[in-house]
């Protein structure tokens, strides 16, 4: 099996350098995707990340042609709703654990439907501990996935959630307030978890502006997912890249 994203999250993570994913959602593939694209891959975003909750186009496999053809050499990760949207063509998926749920399905359920399909690709697996944390409002991914998050204001909880994933043998942890929420995950829970796991940590969820990235990256986000804040223009994947290159020169 292939390794090269999560040697490249590890990295990020040795080196303190901080990393951005652009979360796109297949159905928003438009006639602005190819210029879109072409922007990501001048910024040199680390990751694309294709995925929603729910899916109504059936059009993975012609959203990651269009992101290798405009966007070339930028690694793309299925960040999937469901294992229907499992697509062999993408250079790694996050086989994502909804450990912050009690619903079986997603714990291991779709895995064991898409497992022996993975088992036949080239494709990397990222083993995830995924946890929804409430962002104050509910969101696509409360809904569909028929499940508590987190409180937003009890780290502990957050905290034993990823150290029972963190034994079970998860490597990657990925915090989610749910896209568009109105306040993102604490910086007390990214904090606390990332002083007592040393796996690479992903935020995500309602990070729409610089100051909500940088208070996410200096609690100890290692990559931070960006969906809705890059929906309409790149202007934010802009400025967060533009304080990273700041940032990685004052950390050397
Ligand atoms: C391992 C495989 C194949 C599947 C795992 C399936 C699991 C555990 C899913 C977790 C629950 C879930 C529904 C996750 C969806 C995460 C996601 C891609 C969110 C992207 O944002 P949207 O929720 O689509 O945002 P909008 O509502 O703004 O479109
Ligand atoms: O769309 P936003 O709010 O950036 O959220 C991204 C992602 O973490 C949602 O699963
Ligand atoms: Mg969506």
């Amino acid at each position: 099996m292939r390794n090269e994203v999560g040697e490249k999250l590890k990295s990020i993570v040795r080196s303190g350098r901080k990393g951005i994913a652009w979360l796109i959602d297949p159905d928003d593939m438009d006639e602005n995707s190819a210029s879109r694209l072409q922007e990501a891959k001048s910024l040199k975003i680390d990751f694309i990340f294709l995925g929603g909750s729910l899916i109504q186009k059936n059009n993975i496999n012609d959203s990651i042609r269009l992101i290798r053809m405009y966007a070339p050499g930028v690694p793309i990760v299925l960040f999937p709703g469901s294992s229907i949207q499992f697509s062999e063509e993408a250079d790694a998926i996050l086989f994502l654990s909804l450990i912050s749920g009690r619903n079986p399905e997603l714990l291991i359920g779709q895995h064991v439907s898409v497992a022996p399909i993975i088992a036949k690709s080239n494709i990397e697996v990222l083993p995830t501990g995924y946890m929804l944390i409430d962002g104050g409002e509910k969101t696509s991914v409360h809904y569909i996935s028929q499940t508590i998050p987190l409180p937003n204001h009890h780290p502990e909880l957050s905290v034993a959630t990823a150290l029972a994933g963190y034994y079970l043998g998860l490597q990657y942890f990925y915090l989610d307030a749910g896209s568009g929420a109105p306040n993102p995950v604490n910086s007390k829970i990214i904090k606390s978890i990332k002083q007592k796991l040393p796996a690479p940590l992903i935020v995500g969820g309602g990070l729409n502006s610089l100051e909500k990235v940088k208070a996410a990256f200096l609690a100890g986000a290692d990559l931070v997912v960006i969906g809705n804040g890059a929906g309409k223009s790149s202007a934010l994947l802009k400025e967060v890249n533009s304080y990273l290159e700041t940032y990685r020169i004052m950390a050397n």
